[in-house]
């Protein structure tokens, strides 16, 4: 039976990780946290120690914080084991490093998990490449009071499918942030807002907007199940994979 090891195991997508992969009849060989103690499911120990998680897992689930996911690839690394990677609110940086680790390892990393918001990123992707740039591309998100890190990485996402479709360079082409006298819109640009409240799961919203007319494109999670269950379908696909770096498309068949 394929063994699971969740890093940032004790989270609010650990849990729900844990739960689905336990009711898929899935083996959960321990998780990470920050505290390093504790239990998340019954006989479920957590520990500080990535590589020795990594020693004793087919395949391991990062959905912890960006400052641990160093550790967590190098880990990976030194067990040879593949990775799929959720955390959000990822630099430059830490991308660099993915491609590093997708060198010696197979690394899924992914803003959304979600069947629905990767089908969406499809539609926004051709929306762009169909419409004029006099049409505006705005991203809105909400996520529940909790959430640390802002745009999404679903809205960068859909953002990146955006601009992808529109063949333009998000790195240059956004604006990822309004307040006060902020002149009029910049030309091209794909903005991004984002809402922060209550317990929503996560809402996406990409406007296209023209004189007279939008096209509204959206996704609204109701539960992390959603999430959860791409995880656990994405870490087993890719227990499959040659060494390289993967996103959910190829995983949902998209
Ligand atoms: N790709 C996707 O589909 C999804 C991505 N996410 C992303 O996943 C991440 C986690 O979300 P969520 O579960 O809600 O957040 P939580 O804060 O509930 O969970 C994160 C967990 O990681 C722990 N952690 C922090 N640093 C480390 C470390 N160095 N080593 C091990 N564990 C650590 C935290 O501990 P402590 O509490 O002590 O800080 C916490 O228990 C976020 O980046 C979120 O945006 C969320 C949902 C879906
Ligand atoms: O932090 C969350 O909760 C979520 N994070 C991901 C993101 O940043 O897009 C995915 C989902 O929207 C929930």
């Amino acid at each position: 039976m394929t063994k699971i090891g969740l890093f940032g195991a004790a989270g609010r997508m650990g849990r729900a990780i844990a739960q689905v992969a336990t009711e898929a009849g899935l083996s959960i060989s321990g998780g990470t946290d920050r505290a390093g103690s504790g239990d998340i499911l019954p006989g479920l120990a957590i520990s500080a120690d990535p590589l020795a998680l990594a020693a004793q897992s087919d395949v391991l689930i990062d959905f912890s914080a960006p400052s641990a996911l160093s550790a967590h690839l190098d880990a990976c690394v030194a067990a040879k084991k593949p990775i799929l990677i959720g955390t959000t609110g990822l630099e430059p940086a830490h991308h660099a490093l993915i491609d590093a680790a997708a060198s010696v390892i197979p690394v899924l990393q992914t803003g959304n998990t979600s069947l629905g918001v990767n089908l969406l990123a499809a539609l926004v992707e051709q929306a762009a490449s169909r419409l004029g740039d006099d049409w505006d591309i705005e991203i809105l998100e909400m996520h529940h009071r909790h959430k640390v890190d802002a745009p999404s990485g679903t809205a960068l996402l859909l953002g990146e499918a955006a601009a992808h479709g529109r063949n333009i360079s998000l790195a240059t082409q956004s604006d990822r942030g309004r307040d006060g006298i902020t002149g009029a819109r910049q030309p091209g640009v794909i903005g991004f807002a984002a809402l922060r409240g209550g317990s929503v799961a996560g809402d996406h919203q990409v406007i296209f907007a023209a004189d007279g007319e939008r096209i509204e494109l959206g996704h609204r999670a109701e539960s992390r199940a959603i999430f959860a269950r791409g995880a656990v379908k994405g870490a087993s696909w890719l227990l499959n994979q040659p060494v390289g770096r993967y996103d959910m498309k190829a995983v949902l068949g998209l």
